[in-house]
């Protein structure tokens, strides 16, 4: 079984840690750093580009891949997507000098140049306004290529918007969100059903850990009940006996990460102390 990783770029370092979270760690990184054995014997990790990946895990060179969704999109490959992994978020727009008369998708024309390092994305995005302008394919930083005066917009990726700022470039249209996946070769997921999900699921406990937090306190026997009253309803709290001279409970809950805040303020008004959040590795229910 062989996973692809993205060698560098963005998504690089996320996607190592998530394997190794999962309980895939690298045992051995070859001298050329093209493959590398895990701590599963059957699993081997493939490095390569990001943008290469999804045509990896197309053609079988790998079963499975992490990569991000806007180049699954450009490549148009038939692979299934396991997971979103909930980083690498981005958007691809179509932008415009913040001069241009452009002000909507339908002003642009046949004889308008686009600059773009998705020429498939951009050509059917306006091909599906009928619109056929000629796209520049260039293979970064896309964001200057109006100031140079070799096109009148430009389809990219933006996270934070600052490349698009920095170079006085305005947004038209959102095209796709995007985020880095977990994905799948269809005939792999068949003959290798088994195995495969049994990666996604280890991967997809640890995406539900860094949504959890591990609570621990210390509650005052008679202030159990109350303290109880106000964690949020899930399964638990468990409670166990402290060896102390007073008559103190420890009180162990798995919490919404985005609740964490209130619940400490809560319990600690209903007289819990000690309070301890530590982070989960892996959450499998
Ligand atoms: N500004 C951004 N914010 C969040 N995610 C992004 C951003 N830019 C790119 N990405 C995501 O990361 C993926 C990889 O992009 P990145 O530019 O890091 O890799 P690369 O092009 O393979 O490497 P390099 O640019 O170093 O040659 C993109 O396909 C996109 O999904
Ligand atoms: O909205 P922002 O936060 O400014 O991010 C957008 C920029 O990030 C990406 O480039 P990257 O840093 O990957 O460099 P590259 O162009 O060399 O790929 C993308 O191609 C944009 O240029
Ligand atoms: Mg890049």
């Amino acid at each position: 079984m062989r996973i692809a990783v993205p060698n560098k770029g963005r998504i690089h370092k996320p996607s190592m840690e998530l394997l190794e979270k999962a309980g895939l760690h690298i045992e051995d990184k070859g001298d050329r750093k093209l493959f590398a054995r895990t701590a599963d014997p059957d699993i081997m990790l493939l490095f390569a580009r990001t943008a290469d990946i999804p045509e990896y895990v197309n053609d079988g060179a790998a079963d499975i891949g992490i990569t991000s969704l806007d180049f699954i999109n450009e490549t148009g490959v038939d692979v299934e997507l396991l997971l979103d992994l909930d980083f690498g978020v981005a958007e691809i727009v179509f932008a415009v000098p913040e001069d241009s008369e452009i002000g909507s998708p339908t002003d642009v024309e046949d004889q308008m140049n686009i600059a773009t390092e998705f020429p498939n994305i951009t050509k059917n995005y306006f091909g599906d306004l009928d619109i056929y302008p000629d796209i520049i394919e260039v293979s970064g930083a896309t964001e200057m290529t109006p100031q140079v005066g070799i096109a009148d917009g430009i389809v990219d990726l933006t996270s934070t918007g600052t490349t698009l700022k920095v170079n006085k470039l305005r947004v038209i249209d959102k095209i796709l969100d995007t985020s880095a996946h977990l994905i799948a070769n269809k005939e792999s997921l068949k003959e290798n059903s088994k195995k495969i999900r049994e990666i996604e699921m280890a991967v997809e406990s640890v995406l539900r850990g860094r949504k959890k937090k591990y609570l621990m306190m210390n509650v005052p026997s008679e202030k159990l009940s109350a303290v109880k009253e106000v964690l949020p309803g899930m399964s638990g709290p468990t409670v166990m006996n402290v060896e102390s001279e007073k008559e103190i409970v420890a009180l162990h809950v798995v919490v919404d990460e985005s609740e964490i805040y209130q619940v400490i303020q809560k319990v600690r008004d209903e007289g819990a102390r000690d309070i301890l959040v530590t982070s989960i590795d892996r959450l499998v229910p």
